[in-house]
């Protein structure tokens, strides 16, 4: 030990080890040391835990390895013990500030009055240094808060002599309240689980979602007046949104289909409506309707967060064609599977059930039971299950349902599958209800009234404010896990640093305004706002607040300009592209030698219209990184409707959003050029910059599939407008291949002229190719995890001539122990496979292809990276 570890360990109150004359047993040792594994080793040998004279737990404690004295605690550890220095482990931790620690000794019940040898004990020496937390902790379980140390001394005045006035004024109020029992009390976990069910309602305009949450929300009574009510509403609406003309036009035209904008004749939601439904049998749930109009899909990731009390519905309208039917619900499946992370098990993100709508209107009949009997749902049914094998959370069974008629039979469905998942949550027992929280929610309500202008609080004002309101006890641990409780339930939305104590505000008033089509008309069309601007468009409160939320959300971007502070809304930009951006006649790039280069990203064939709602994104953190890197690069980023450029000293990079009109297929396309010689900072700005696009892709789609397609440079030079995108299969096959990557050339179909692999991704400069590894030689962990999820679709299931992942483990040389050992593991084989396979892409897909599974492979070649750079190497 250091002597300037030995002052301070003096001045803080604990003993001083001259350690180094010490023999230690291994475990002992390994614990000083900080080496988890061989701790983990060494008990699991057998070793003895309290050896002395300064055991294992206490030397551990001392070092601030928190893992390892867990792992002593939970192993059972003697933590009544002293030890050389006559310290108890609670004395080192109280010290130190071991919280976690600290907690769970107090949780196996240890003695927190025993005071050191010199008579201080923990609640002075958590005092002295300063540990709020761990005072908190000691008086929730049970300390003496008057305890005095050896010269008389009480806690709060050893805080107040080391500075600690907040301590001081924490065992003050505890004293003057005498509630400490209490409070203590509600920090107990008890056995009943913290559950409230989430209903979340998705669909296009008018498919019936607030039809739906208004029949669920009916009583007896109303839902009498409701039958009455719908069947006006059916006289008067106009013919169906899509007419048969239109229906004609959508086989081919894709676009159309999925119209996301509500036809005039209903009121259509803005913004995502949320609220307290009370079902009979089943208790309050949550329900979350999000609106049809395509204008709020860039918030929705915020609100489609891991749940597993949650059903998710998508809706859809049976006097569509069966055609637009398939069309909608795929793409709000894959809406929501690109927002859930693919890595997780499905059963996090609860159940998505499909229901079909306006039954009543088409000619559909009833069996015996009321249930409707309908072949154009089953079809569409049939045909997205099979669409989409990796939709593990896709439920088999679906609703047909007369939106405005809550006694039917679809409701009492709906109702029975919510009470299902209710007691299934319940026999898991997940989440612990406390006292707190039950406090916790009737202060809410209160609170939420108080601050019913602006209902949010930063992290901070809500900690105090719910100490001194409702818990003094309550640690930081205390308040973040009722804080996730409660955002888990719908009753606040955590974002950041920022706790928005009223979710229906956020949903309804501020995000169903702001980003209403009305407001965005409005709207200043550069999307670049001063907060008094934008006060004057939005007076309801007070702008700085509500930018600083919405900057949290990422939706604007906080800009400072010699002092002047804009806030850039990239969803908000309708500008309209420069003409000359990318000019073919500018001489810098003309010359022989010049570098150009590009790249499409695009989501799988069978996927469109993913890009539209993140783009805006892509935006916001293109400005983020511009701004991070410093006006010291001579950056420059301009940013339009769909579209940014980038100018870098002599570089320029453009990344747009197309939608290609004849199938409403979607891409990201990013193309940079520079002049000659510039290939290295060319190579690496691009890939630098696909970087950023596919952290801000992942950062709200975290589960969608983005291939990479590379442009051609041959055409780029020459400013083609036509200009051919090689797919990343190809690229890859031709790669695995060859036997020597760099030989690789590939057919361009537009040009009918051969380019080599150099030229297609590093610039023409063969160097380059010592800073890469090729996509095909890194390792199956390196596949994106949505593409392994999609690879879980296809070799789950059971194949009669054993071509599923059974046999690939075998293939991949995993043993028949290893595979069986894999089996507690994840819920899908596949998955656990993919996630011990040690094998590199190329193997992978040579596997697959000997199973003939074309289709698997397929997956991988589409979607595995196309190259990944490596630490510079100075060739
Ligand atoms: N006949 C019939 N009409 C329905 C049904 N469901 C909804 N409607 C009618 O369709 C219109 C639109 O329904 P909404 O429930 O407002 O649609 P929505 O899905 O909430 O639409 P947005 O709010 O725009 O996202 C209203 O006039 C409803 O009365 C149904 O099952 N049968």
């Amino acid at each position: 030990m250091s002597h300037h570890t030995t002052s301070e360990c003096l001045s803080r109150g604990c003993s001083y080890s001259p350690s180094h004359s010490l023999e230690y047993t291994a475990l002992q040792y390994a614990s000083r040391k900080g080496s988890l594994d061989e701790v983990r080793y060494l008990i699991d040998s057998g070793a003895d835990l309290d050896s002395g004279p300064d055991p294992a737990l206490h030397l551990a404690i001392r070092r601030r390895h928190t893992p390892i004295a867990l792992m002593l605690l939970q192993s059972g550890a003697e933590y009544e013990m002293r030890d050389s220095h006559g310290d108890y482990p609670i004395h080192i931790a109280c010290t130190v500030g071991l919280l976690d620690v600290v907690h769970t000794l107090c949780a196996l019940g240890c003695n927190v009055e025993v005071p050191t040898t010199k008579g201080l004990y923990p609640l002075h020496l958590a005092a002295k240094n300063g540990h709020i937390n761990i005072i908190r902790c000691l008086c929730t379980a049970g300390c003496n808060i008057d305890v005095k140390y050896s010269d008389n001394v009480r806690a709060d005045v050893t805080a107040i002599k080391y500075g600690y006035n907040d301590i001081c004024e924490l065992l003050d109020k505890l004293r003057a309240t005498g509630n400490r029992d209490q409070f203590a009390r509600q920090l107990v976990p008890t056995s009943k689980p913290a559950l409230k069910l989430s209903l979340r309602v998705l669909g296009n305009c008018g498919v019936g979602k607030t039809s739906m949450v208004k029949s669920l929300n009916a009583g007896l009574f109303s839902s009498l007046f409701r039958r009455s009510s719908s069947l006006q509403s059916n006289k008067s609406r106009p013919s169906s949104p899509i007419n048969n003309t239109q229906i004609e036009m959508d086989v081919t035209s894709r676009q159309n289909s999925l119209n996301f904008e509500s036809t005039a004749n209903y009121n259509s939601t803005n913004g995502i409506h949320v609220q307290n439904v009370d079902i009979s049998n089943v208790g309050e749930v949550t329900v979350w309707e999000f609106s049809g109009q395509e204008n709020f899909f860039p918030v929705y990731h915020h609100f489609l967060y891991p749940n597993p009390h949650a059903i998710t519905a998508i809706l859809f309208n049976l006097e569509d064609t069966v055609n637009v039917q398939i069309q909608q619900v795929l793409f709000w499946l894959n809406f929501l599977m690109a927002r859930q992370h693919s890595d997780l098990p499905s059963y996090e993100y609860g159940k998505i059930v499909l229901v079909a709508t306006h039954v009543d209107t088409t000619r559909a009949v009833k069996n015996q039971q009321g249930e409707w009997i309908c072949p154009d749902a089953q079809k569409t049914v049939d045909a997205v299950i099979k669409a989409t094998p990796h939709a593990f959370n896709l439920s088999k069974s679906y609703l047909i349902a007369d939106c405005n008629v809550p006694a039917s039979y679809a409701f009492k469905q709906l109702k029975g599958m919510l009470s299902a998942l209710k007691q299934n949550c319940l026999q898991q027992s997940v989440g612990t209800w406390t006292g707190l929280l039950e406090a916790s929610l009737l202060w809410l309500a209160g609170l939420q009234k108080q601050y019913e202008q602006f209902p949010v609080l930063t992290r901070e004002v809500f900690s105090e404010l719910l100490r001194a309101q409702v818990n003094l006890l309550a640690s930081d641990c205390h308040i973040c896990e009722l804080l996730q409780q409660l955002h888990l339930m719908g009753e606040v939305f955590c974002v950041q640093q920022l706790v928005v104590i009223s979710v229906p505000w956020l949903g309804t008033q501020l995000i169903g305004e702001l980003f209403s089509m009305q407001f965005q008309n409005q709207s200043r069309v550069t999307g670049v706002y001063t907060s008094e601007d934008f006060q004057a468009g939005y007076n309801q409160c007070d702008a700085l607040g509500v930018l600083d939320l919405l900057r949290s959300m990422d939706l604007c971007v906080r800009c400072e300009f010699e002092g002047d502070v804009e806030y850039e809304f990239p969803i908000y930009n309708q500008t309209e592209t420069l003409s000359g951006l990318w000019d073919s006649g500018d001489p810098r790039y003309r010359t022989t030698g010049a570098c150009y280069g590009g790249a499409r990203l695009q989501t799988p064939p069978d996927t469109c219209h993913l890009f539209s709602s993140i783009f805006t994104h892509v935006q916001v953190d293109l400005r983020k990184a511009t701004l991070e890197s410093g006006a010291a690069n001579e950056t420059d980023l301009y940013q339009w409707y769909r579209g940014s450029k980038l100018c870098t000293s002599v570089l320029e990079t453009l990344i747009t959003l197309h939608e290609d009109a004849s199938t409403g297929d979607e891409f990201i396309e990013v193309k940079i050029r520079g002049p000659r010689e510039s290939s290295q900072y060319c190579f690496h700005l691009f890939e630098q910059v696909l970087e950023t696009v596919g952290q801000a892709l992942k950062r709200v789609c975290p589960g969608l599939l983005v291939e990479r397609h590379v442009l051609s440079p041959q055409q780029l030079r020459i400013h083609d407008p036509e200009t051919y995108a090689y797919e990343p299969q190809v690229l890859a096959a031709a790669m695995l291949e060859a036997e020597s990557t760099l030989d690789v050339t590939i057919h361009n179909a537009y040009t009918d002229k051969q380019e080599s692999i150099i030229q297609l991704v590093l610039f023409d400069d063969q160097a380059i190719a010592h800073n890469i590894q090729w996509g095909c030689a890194l390792k199956v962990r390196d596949v994106p995890t949505p593409a392994k999820l999609k690879l879980c679709g296809l070799l789950d299931p059971p194949e009669p001539h054993g071509r599923d992942w059974c046999v690939l483990a075998l293939r991949l040389g995993l043993s028949q122990e290893r595979i069986a050992a894999l089996d507690s593991q994840h819920s899908s084989c596949t998955m656990r496979l993919l996630s011990i396979a040690d094998c590199s892409i190329g193997a992978l897909v040579a596997s697959l292809h000997d199973l003939d599974r074309g289709d698997a492979a397929d997956v991988v070649l589409r979607s595995a990276p196309l190259l990944k750079v490596v630490e510079h190497v100075d060739s």
